[in-house]
């Protein structure tokens, strides 16, 4: 079998499409969604990644600001300056860029976003939500996910999805909302003992390890639906996935590509959670 590509770039342009539209009558209320992004210090990917945010949030007609804070900003300016624009009327959303430099304390950081503002759904009281299904914000890469196996139409009731990646940000949400959804949820992750055993029963399989080409084809069922949520670099430098997808791709049913795969799907779930955080203004 010869996988069929989930063009997450595609779906990513189709979803920008409804959320113009969306933007635009915000505007005619007199609401222009606003997305503030924090980074601090200079990492070379996470310039990259914020560049993609702004450049998406114009594109969509919404306000972007970014707030840059030096490598040796004291965790107590950066809470500062959280909360300032929790304060903020034009600001909807709030992200700050992660990883953080080690003398500032991630979670205090996540903390301190309103939970109301809180566009990664990284807020305990977002996590929450998910969990018991309830309204709020979902994590821009689970939620991504879900978009993408919708709108390829694949039903998630009843089938093995396999997570790869325990990470608080992919890994365990992805596997919640997968359950949310009544799929059968497997976790693995590096300490899982044979894990073949379990991947290779997977209806669905989601990788979020961090290791490139980690998943070969020996490790999936035949027209099994592939989720990479890989970033990594080969040694030539080139952006390449946690699957093997030139092996992985000739036996899996879908597959996702690295690039163009799921790295499009979270920039737009952040933007479709500042439309809907700037929506939600409105009634507060
Ligand atoms: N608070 C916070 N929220 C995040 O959502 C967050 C973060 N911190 N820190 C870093 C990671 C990483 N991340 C990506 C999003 C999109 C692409 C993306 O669009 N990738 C393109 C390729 C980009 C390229 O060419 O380098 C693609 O897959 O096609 C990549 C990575 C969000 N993150
Ligand atoms: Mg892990």
């Amino acid at each position: 079998m010869t996988a069929e590509i989930i063009s997450g770039k595609e779906i990513a342009a189709k979803k920008r499409l409804e959320l113009a539209k969306e933007v635009e009558k915000l505007k005619a209320q007199g609401i222009t969604p606003g997305l503030a992004v924090i980074l601090v210090g200079d990492n070379h990917a996470s310039k990259t990644y914020v560049r993609n945010k702004q450049k998406a949030c114009h594109e969509l007609g919404m306000y972007s600001l970014l707030v840059e804070l030096p490598e040796e900003v004291s965790e107590e300016e950066l809470l500062k300056k959280i909360d300032e624009l929790n304060n903020d009327p034009v600001i909807h959303g709030i992200l700050v860029q992660l990883p953080l430099p080690k003398h500032i304390d991630e979670k205090k950081v996540i903390d301190t976003i309103s939970p109301t503002k809180d566009v990664d759904g990284f807020h305990p009281v977002n996590i929450g939500k998910m969990m018991t299904g309830e309204n709020g914000f979902l994590p821009c890469t689970p939620f991504g996910i879900i978009v993408m196996l919708e709108d390829t139409g694949i039903s998630v009731a009843g089938k093995h999805a396999v997570v790869v990646g325990r990470s608080n940000i992919v890994g365990k949400p992805v596997g919640q909302l997968l359950l949310n959804r009544h799929a059968t949820v497997t976790y693995c992750h590096s300490k899982t003992e044979n894990l073949k055993h379990y991947t290779q029963t997977a209806d669905i399989l989601v990788v979020a390890v961090g290791i490139a080409n980690f998943i070969k084809a020996d490790h999936i069922k035949e027209g099994a639906v592939v989720i990479d949520v890989g970033m990594n670099r080969n040694e030539a430098g080139k952006l390449c996935g946690d699957v093997d997808f030139e092996e992985v791709s000739k036996k899996a049913g879908y597959i996702t590509p690295v690039p163009n795969g799921v790295g499009p799907m979270t920039i737009t779930m952040l933007m479709y959670n500042t439309v809907k955080a700037a929506a939600e203004s409105i009634n507060r």
